[in-house]
């Protein structure tokens, strides 16, 4: 599914409202309905709702959301902040159509600012999408006293003060929600690290913007919806043999990181492959025969470290390097080797990502179009070097995947995938339980598996990260996020895969 920028939001926007032969204010009162129906399953109308409005159509939203919430009993107080002269036109037909008994206070200097109890109830409805400059003056202080209250704060469709789609400069305020409610789309910011603070829990409810302009809008940006993940799910045949899903390579692990390995090879297997082998240093034969008896071992001549390649090299359809392996420097003769002879797609991760960031020569090795690498930020800042923020890495994301043609799989809460042609996929499934070690390995094994199975790099980045994060959620279920382990997510890919391959509504 594809995200917009603020400004193709806009003509998104313009585009519904004449395609439909429908008014502004029409789509305003869509909107601000599907927020409150989503506002009205989460909170009583026990409590008061104290509802902050800027100037724009966002302050507009909030309007409509005021009237909508009083006529249903909710206890209201409504704000309208700063200097309304410019308010835009929606704006003032819906401060007009403001019942009698539901009266505004006007913020326009710090005093009249309100002080509100911890958990009180907010609506932040200053800037959306139109912000176009730093929130600073009486509106950063209302933004400030806001965020200090302790109040539980819930943003019409983005956190005030906050830039939909590009770096937001320091000196701007920016509201910290608990919630954030989207219109139609989640926004670029959302799915930024850097931004979790202030953006909480986001949802995205419909407001029946134009399928057709979101589809014929170019965009390199996507986010993974399940609807995406079920499509590429590819059934199995009947008349099936082992021989069509592939044998992959895995060259892994390494005196005492022999697990590493095994948890790659785990979710291969896991993943779908037909044939597994694992060529490992000479420490972790018994360990492999022993913890992943489908999968056939090769030992390297290092007792301790990967030093060669196979001899037979050309009959694997793909190979997955990197989990266990150390950067000794055998290791690194090995992964220059793989890289210069390898005709097969690659899938490299952890340590051999290490190696290659750490020459220049291998970098220029990489083969095109045949790679896949799945850093961690840490690692891809090894490859790229320092980046100055999330937006800045995004852009270090495209730049590599253009120069060196290959796909980066950017691990983090929203996984990116970048592509060679530019575009970047971000994820939606997966929780904080991950946030321990051997879950890359993990990845790499599923990634590496769907390689294997003629699943195209993108198909199998997009599949892949989908379904890594989806198997965790359903692990949340049972093991929660504290006690998950990688193990965990692999003993759940079967559910997961399932759960996709489900016949679709
Ligand atoms: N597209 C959709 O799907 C739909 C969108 N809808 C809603 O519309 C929202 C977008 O509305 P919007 O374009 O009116 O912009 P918004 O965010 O209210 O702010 C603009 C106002 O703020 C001002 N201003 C800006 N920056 C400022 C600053 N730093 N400090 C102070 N002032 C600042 C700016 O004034 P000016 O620049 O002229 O000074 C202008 O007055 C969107 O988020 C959604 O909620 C729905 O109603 C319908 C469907
Ligand atoms: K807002």
């Amino acid at each position: 599914m594809k995200l917009l920028t603020a400004a193709q939001t806009r003509e998104a926007d313009a585009f519904t409202i004449k395609e439909e032969g429908i008014t502004s204010t029409d789509l305003m009162e869509r909107a601000a309905k599907a927020f409150t129906c989503w506002f009205e399953n989460k909170f009583q109308p026990t409590e008061e709702v104290h509802i902050f409005c800027g100037p724009g159509n966002n302050g507009g939203d909030g309007l409509v959301a005021a009237r909508l919430l009083h006529e249903r009993n909710y206890h209201v107080k409504l704000y309208l902040v700063g200097d309304l002269a410019n308010a835009s036109d929606d704006f003032k037909v819906n401060q007009e159509r403001l019942p009698q008994d539901l009266k505004p206070q006007f913020i326009q200097q710090e005093t009249e600012i309100p002080q509100l109890q911890q958990k009180t109830c907010v609506i932040d409805a200053l800037f959306g999408t139109g912000l176009n400059r730093p929130v600073i003056g009486l509106y950063a202080q209302v933004i400030s006293i806001l965020n200090d209250s302790g109040a539980c704060i819930t943003s019409v469709d983005m956190p005030s003060g906050l830039y939909t789609d590009s770096q937001t400069p320091d000196e701007g305020a920016i509201i910290k929600a608990a919630y954030t409610i989207s219109f139609e789309l989640p926004k670029l910011a959302f799915l930024l690290p850097q931004h979790e603070q202030y953006v909480g829990k986001w949802h995205v409810v419909k407001i029946g913007l134009s399928q057709q302009f979101i589809s014929e809008v170019e965009t390199g940006l996507y986010f993974i919806t399940q609807q995406d993940a079920q499509h590429l799910v590819k059934p199995r045949k009947k008349f099936s043999h082992k021989g069509l899903y592939g044998h992959a390579l895995l060259l892994c692990g390494g005196f005492g990181k022999m697990g590493a390995a095994v948890l790659a090879a785990r979710a291969c297997l896991r993943g779908g492959v037909g044939l597994l082998t694992i060529q490992a240093p000479q420490v972790g034969y018994t360990v492999l025969q022993t913890a992943v008896p489908e999968a056939m071992t090769l030992t390297d001549k290092n007792r301790k470290h990967l030093s060669e390649l196979p001899n037979e090299i050309t009959k694997f359809d793909v190979i997955g390097t990197g989990p266990g392996l150390g950067t000794e420097r055998v290791t690194k003769t090995a992964i220059g080797q793989l890289l210069a002879t390898a005709q097969q797609p690659l899938v490299i991760d952890a340590d051999a990502i290490n190696i290659i960031a750490g020459s220049e020569k291998l970098k220029a090795q990489l083969p095109k179009n045949k790679v896949i690498l799945t850093p961690h930020p840490k690692e891809f800042e090894r490859l790229v070097g320092k980046v100055k923020n999330d937006y800045d890495r995004l852009q270090h994301l495209r730049e590599f995947c253009a120069e060196y043609q290959c796909y980066v799989t950017l691990k983090g809460s929203h996984t990116a995938i970048g592509t060679p042609e530019g575009k970047v996929y971000f994820n939606t499934t997966g929780n904080s339980g991950m946030a321990t070690g051997g879950t890359g390995d993990v990845l790499t094994g599923i990634i590496t598996a769907l390689v294997g199975q003629q699943y195209t790099l993108e198909e199998a980045c997009l599949l892949g990260v989908y379904v890594h994060g989806l198997s965790a959620d359903l692990a949340l279920h049972t093991v929660g996020a504290i006690s998950m382990t990688a193990s965990d997510v692999i003993d759940h890919l079967p559910k997961a895969f399932l759960h996709l391959s489900q016949p679709m509504p």
